[in-house]
């Protein structure tokens, strides 16, 4: 049995956060903004994974109303996301994500993320591939104002 499952984020980039992403903090100006740590591109990885699992979202399992959540470390969010994929005999086929960030630079911190990923999700870092793109200056990405991510996860149970 295999299931696919995709995820979308966004969080805005303010002054005086963090830039954590892929579990990465990343040296810069902004961070982003969330009830959490605001990591974008672990937030679309665990909506990719709950699609597959026809499990919802995030924000059901880890509502940003419940104070348990606040300043949350998004890799154990995501660890306890892939916990519930486990518990139903699923393995990870690959996840493919995407940033969408006119800055900073992620290329220098992919492999880190891959393998913080990897971890994760209890897979070979050859399972994970984490890309990044520019909007070319365009939309608020362009702008500089947020940072979004997407991904694509296949689950395989034997
Ligand atoms: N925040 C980003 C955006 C892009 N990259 C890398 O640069 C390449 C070219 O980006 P374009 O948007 O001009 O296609 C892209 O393929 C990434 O390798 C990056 O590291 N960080
Ligand atoms: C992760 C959670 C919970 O702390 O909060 P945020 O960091 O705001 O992230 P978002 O992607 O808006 O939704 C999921 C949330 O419920």
């Amino acid at each position: 049995m295999i299931r696919v499952g995709q995820g979308f984020d966004v969080h805005q980039l303010v002054e005086g956060r963090p830039c954590i992403i892929g579990g990465v903090n990343i040296p810069y100006e902004k961070g982003l903004l969330g009830h959490s740590d605001a990591d974008v591109l672990l937030h679309a990885i665990s909506d990719a994974i709950l699609g597959a699992l026809g499990l919802g979202d995030i924000g059901k399992h880890f509502p940003d109303t419940d104070a348990a959540f606040k300043d949350a470390d998004s890799l154990k969010l995501l660890e306890r996301v892939w916990a519930l994929a486990k518990e139903r005999g699923y393995k990870l086929g690959n996840a493919d994500s995407t940033i969408i960030a006119q800055r900073p630079k992620m290329l220098p911190y992919i492999p880190q993320m891959a393998e913080i990923i990897a971890g994760a999700l209890e897979a070979d870092v050859s399972q994970i591939n984490v890309k990044a793109t520019t909007t070319e200056q365009l939309g608020f990405t362009g702008r500089g104002e947020g940072i979004a991510a997407q991904s694509v996860v296949l689950l395989v149970k034997a």
